[in-house]
């Protein structure tokens, strides 16, 4: 039969925008023909820009929107895309498949979730409900109160999970992940079985679910999967390398039962999702998987200027493995980056935030810099420094460290010591305690609130007769730990206060209630080094508390509520440019994490972790360390070693500074140059501390 084939014309101006918008290796990729294509590319190269313009030029090119799949790592990149698509084609942008595979997943259940025993109706678990269905689980399973030393909810979810997504057996990922629980492997299988079953029964999915049972689609469902591969005509996937074993397999799946049009675009030296399962070998080893696919090599970096470009590169030149590239700056000469060593914790917050004020002062706005970290509680004694000058910031690892719930606690611990008539502590302080709910905590308050000592009320007849008599032990220790707290003299010593709150039982409650328990204590161990600061509880409080609005506020000079300086772990931080970056604590305890090396490939998913840091940066790098690190406020202080990240990079790719006080440059002789510190450089001025320093 003789056919016609319809010509689509290229919407007006779409040409001129491959030509002006796109270099020649981005065009290429863009443009690349069909089957299985590979885009690796370096930081800055413009690997969103590519990956929208190929969906723009597909749908030029006739492919139905609705036919094109775009998986994202996250909803905001789809969204971002679809955004940019829009300008490209127009409406249509709308209809491409776009989101997380997630998200995708979820869509492509409704439709199909009878074949699987779901009603398409199916309610998706937040992580709180998950916790909920597990615990009752691990009741079915017999593994609630059975020892102190079983795996807790946590555990269990994370390790169900661990495997699901890197599709290992649960037994391999007990012994690997969480070796100390191997022996309560069997009711650790129970547990899966029966929280898999609870929720089949009450038609819930949880997130893993949106990926395992498309994969069960597929896999058990022929006709499914053959519907999908004619659906898809297209399949795109963002940042390959941080994808994991599962979500590889339903695509690669779909791909292959239909037309084998697969663009993977992602930079193997930026997968630093190892924890969460992704599998760093789906981009390694995309080539050898599929024998016929292109490899496009994206080498211009248009964020960073030469001097960042020659630092990261350098970097991530150590690493053993991964795709040779040749990365160069399209930008001008900049500064070197540079590393400053800073005595402790305190000099070091007080440098990053006299660094940032002064490049305000040079009109670089506040939403134009960036603090980055390894672990979220790296930011705790700067949080403090910020909010103690006023500078405006946002926390994007998570919520700013004086709302967290934890924080909160221990703050209501100091603050009934320091005031006991205050009954919101009080009650926030009670319902910590097992068996005891609002009423009860309203009733012990009654209570003690006349009595002329409220705390020494607190260990009478009386009141224990309110508290619920399986409670009455913890009771009494939670009684006793406020003594111990309050024989430090909080008042004068808070870091003390918080540190008698860390001996006592409230460890215990933390990792009874919340989740990430050892990442909490580590935050109240940050606070108590922060508190050390401060010689007066009252003056702490306030001044961490009351400047706690300051969020948006008009401070430090700036007219735009949403100018404010970012925090941010660098997992967080992935994807995203700013004109100055400091990237702090670099000592070798903390970045790299010390965990993670202790794991086979560890040290270069913490180099890649670096690698992202200091490849967010436009304009100015600045990478510190304090020499001396301490655990808790008065906690034995000790020398760190400067991160191996640092120290291993070529000298002549950085700058080297050193710190001078501004008393010292006062009294200093004016030429006498003998005793140089070891480590000369360029020096940096810095105002004296505040002189609330214990
Ligand atoms: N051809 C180009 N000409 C000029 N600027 C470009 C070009 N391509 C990309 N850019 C710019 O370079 C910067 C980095 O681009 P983009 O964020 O897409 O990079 P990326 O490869 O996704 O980076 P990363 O992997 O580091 O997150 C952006 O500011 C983008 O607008």
């Amino acid at each position: 039969m003789r056919k016609i084939t319809l010509k689509h014309k290229l919407p007006a101006g779409l040409d001129k925008q491959f030509a002006d918008e796109l270099n020649s290796s981005q065009r290429a990729a863009a443009t690349a023909p069909d089957g299985y294509n590979l885009i690796l590319a370096g930081p800055g190269s413009g690997k969103t820009r590519v990956i929208t313009f190929r969906v723009g030029f597909l749908i030029a090119r006739g492919v139905p929107a609705d036919s094109i799949l775009l998986a994202t790592f996250t909803r905001r990149a789809a969204r971002e895309m679809v955004g940019r698509l829009g300008e490209l084609v127009g409406n249509q942008a709308g209809r491409v498949w776009a989101g997380t595979f997630h998200h995708v997943g979820n869509r492509l259940l409704r439709g199909a979730a009878k074949d699987l025993g779901f009603q398409s109706n199916f309610t998706i678990l937040d992580s709180e409900d998950q916790t909920d269905l597990l615990r009752l689980a691990m009741d079915d399973a017999g593994l609630v109160d059975k020892s102190k030393l079983a795996p807790k909810a946590s555990q269990l979810q994370h390790l169900i999970s661990f495997a699901i997504n890197t599709r290992r057996p649960l037994a391999a990922v007990v012994e690997s992940e969480a070796a100390d629980q191997a022996e309560w492997l069997p009711e650790i299988e129970k547990v899966a079985d029966a929280y898999a079953r609870r929720k089949l029964a009450s038609n819930c999915m949880d997130y893993d679910d949106l990926l395992t049972q498309w994969l069960r689609l597929l896999d058990e469902f022929p006709n499914r999967l053959e519907e999908q591969g004619r659906m898809f005509r297209h399949i795109l996937i963002d940042e390959m390398q941080d994808t994991n074993a599962l979500q590889i397999e339903i695509v690669e799946k779909i791909a292959a039962a239909g037309r084998g049009n697969l663009t993977a675009v992602g930079d193997d030296a930026q997968s630093i999702y190892r924890f969460r399962g992704a599998n760093y070998d789906n981009i390694l080893k995309f080539p050898d998987r599929h024998l016929d696919a292109r490899v496009f090599r994206l080498e211009v970096n248009y964020r960073s200027t030469p001097q960042i470009v020659a630092f990261t590169e350098a970097s991530i030149a150590h690493n053993q493995s991964g795709f040779p590239k040749q990365l160069v700056s399209a930008r001008n000469d900049g500064p070197l980056p540079v590393v400053v060593a800073t005595a402790d914790v305190y000099e070091e917050a007080a440098l990053v935030c006299q660094q940032i004020l002064e490049a305000h002062d040079q009109d670089v706005p506040l939403g134009r810099m960036a603090v980055l970290y390894r672990n979220h509680y790296d930011s705790v004694v700067l949080q403090g420094e910020l909010l103690a000058r006023n500078i405006p910031y946002t926390v994007r690892s998570g919520v700013r460290f004086f709302e967290q719930a934890h924080v909160k606690d221990v703050m209501a611990f100091l603050r009934v010591v320091l005031n006991p008539r205050d009954e919101a502590s009080w009650r926030r302080l009670f319902v910590l305690l097992p068996g005891v709910g609002p009423a009860k905590a309203g009733a012990v308050y009654q209570r003690i609130a006349s009595e002329a000592d409220p705390l020494k009320a607190l260990a009478t007849a009386e009141t224990m007769a309110i508290v619920p008599s399986k409670s009455r032990g913890l009771f009494a220790a939670f009684v006793n730990d406020l003594n111990l707290i309050r024989a430090t003299d909080p008042e004068h010593h808070p870091a003390r206060a918080i540190e008698a709150v860390l001996k006592g039982g409230y460890p215990g409650t933390i990792r009874q209630k919340y989740d990430k328990a050892d990442n909490r204590i580590k935050d109240v161990e940050q606070f108590a080094v922060l508190a050390a600061k401060y010689d007066s509880l009252e003056r702490l409080l306030a001044e961490l508390l009351l400047a706690g609005d300051v969020y948006g506020m008009d401070a430090a000079g700036s007219e735009d509520p949403q100018d404010v300086l970012v925090l941010s772990t660098v997992h967080q931080a992935k994807g995203l440019e700013w004109s100055h970056v400091f990237v702090v604590r670099l000592v070798d305890e903390g970045f790299p994490h010390r965990r993670a090396m202790d794991e086979p490939g560890g040290e270069d998913e913490e180099r890649r972790i670096f690698y992202v840091a200091v490849s967010r940066a436009m304009n100015e790098l600045m990478l510190s360390y304090p020499s001396t690190i301490s655990r808790g406020g008065y906690g034995p202080t000790v020398f760190s070693t400067p991160s191996r990240f640092l120290t291993e990079i070529r000298h002549d790719l950085y700058e080297r500074v050193v710190l001078e006080h501004e008393f010292d440059r006062l009294n200093a002789d004016d030429d006498d140059d003998e005793g140089e510190p070891p480590w000369t450089g360029r020096p940096l001025k810095s105002q004296p501390d505040r002189d609330s320093k214990t």
